[in-house]
């Protein structure tokens, strides 16, 4: 095999969410295979500080403020992103909250931030992304960071579940629309992996019985353990591979009924 083929020398790579967790790890992974990154969130000193630490290592990163529920937001992000490399090659849409409520306390906002972030706000940046690639004819590929919640359901993230649900099924209707302008489509499928939005969490006990006792691995993700995937899918070396998700979850998703 090539290992060539997983070089991202000479294209940009824009990650949403990515002031912290998976998305300032893709940016370190993508960065690492040659791509620039332009990282986005809405906190821009974090964002900063993780360019600093890109910068010195050598690679090429930006740091553009972008909120995901903003659709204006969303386009002078990529307007800034453009200015500097004219185009985004590859996109992680990994932006996303968790907010864990029961179903009978839910309001209609619990409900309508989670769809504005967690997919109305995935699909901005997707749109945004395909038309200027389909406008300049050079390919491209989109990266949905969906999770095994979007596979299965889980106490008190019903809205999360159905929200997740709606970028895997998003993530195959662009891929059958977009290979005509050689964009290809994934979805990532996360299981768990300690980060700020489950820290507090796992640290518990309840946390750390439900991995032993629902993952067949018995472990929390580590985050290096995305990198293959994500590679797989930002680069070359996965040339015929879209409409798929691919689940990294050390058998969550196989546990026994
Ligand atoms: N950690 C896990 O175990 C896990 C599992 C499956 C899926 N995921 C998914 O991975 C992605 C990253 O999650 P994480 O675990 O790193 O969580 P995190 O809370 O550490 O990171 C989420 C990021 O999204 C950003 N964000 C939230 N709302 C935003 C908005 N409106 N605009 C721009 N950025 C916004 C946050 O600021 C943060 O940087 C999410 O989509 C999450 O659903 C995580
Ligand atoms: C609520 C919290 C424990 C949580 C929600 C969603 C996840 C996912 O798999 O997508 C978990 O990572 C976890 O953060």
């Amino acid at each position: 095999m090539n290992q060539q083929r997983f070089d991202l020398t000479g294209k940009t790579a824009l990650i949403t969410g990515a002031s912290g967790g998976l998305g300032a790890h893709f940016a370190r992974v993508l960065a690492g295979a040659g791509a620039r990154v332009v990282v986005t969130a809405r906190r821009i000193e974090r964002l900063q500080a993780l360019v600093a630490e890109l910068q010195a290592q050598g690679h090429e990163a930006l740091a553009v403020p972008m909120d995901v529920t903003d659709a204006d937001s969303v386009n002078r992000g990529f307007e800034q992103a453009e200015q500097h490399w004219q185009l985004v090659d590859v996109v992680v849409n990994n932006a996303g909250i968790a907010d864990p409520v029961m179903f009978l306390n839910m309001t209609e906002g619990n409900w309508r931030s989670m769809m504005d972030t967690n997919l109305d706000g995935a699909w901005r940046v997707a749109h945004r992304a395909s038309l200027a690639m389909a406008k300049a004819q050079r390919g491209g590929c989109v990266i949905n960071i969906a999770s095994i919640l979007g596979l299965r359901v889980g106490t008190a993230l019903s809205h999360y579940a159905v929200a997740k649900a709606g970028i895997v099924q998003l993530t195959k209707a662009m891929a059958l629309e977009l290979a005509r302008n050689d964009i290809r489509v994934n979805a990532i499928a996360p299981g768990y992996f300690r980060t700020e939005m489950n820290s507090d969490y796992f640290a518990t006990d309840q946390g750390q019985d439900y991995i032993r006792s629902k993952v067949p691995m018995r472990r929390l993700g580590q985050l290096d353990e995305l990198d293959g995937p994500l590679l797989l899918l930002a680069s070359d070396a996965g040339s015929f591979i879209t409409g798929t998700t691919i689940n990294v979850d050390g058998g969550h998703l196989s546990n026994s009924l």
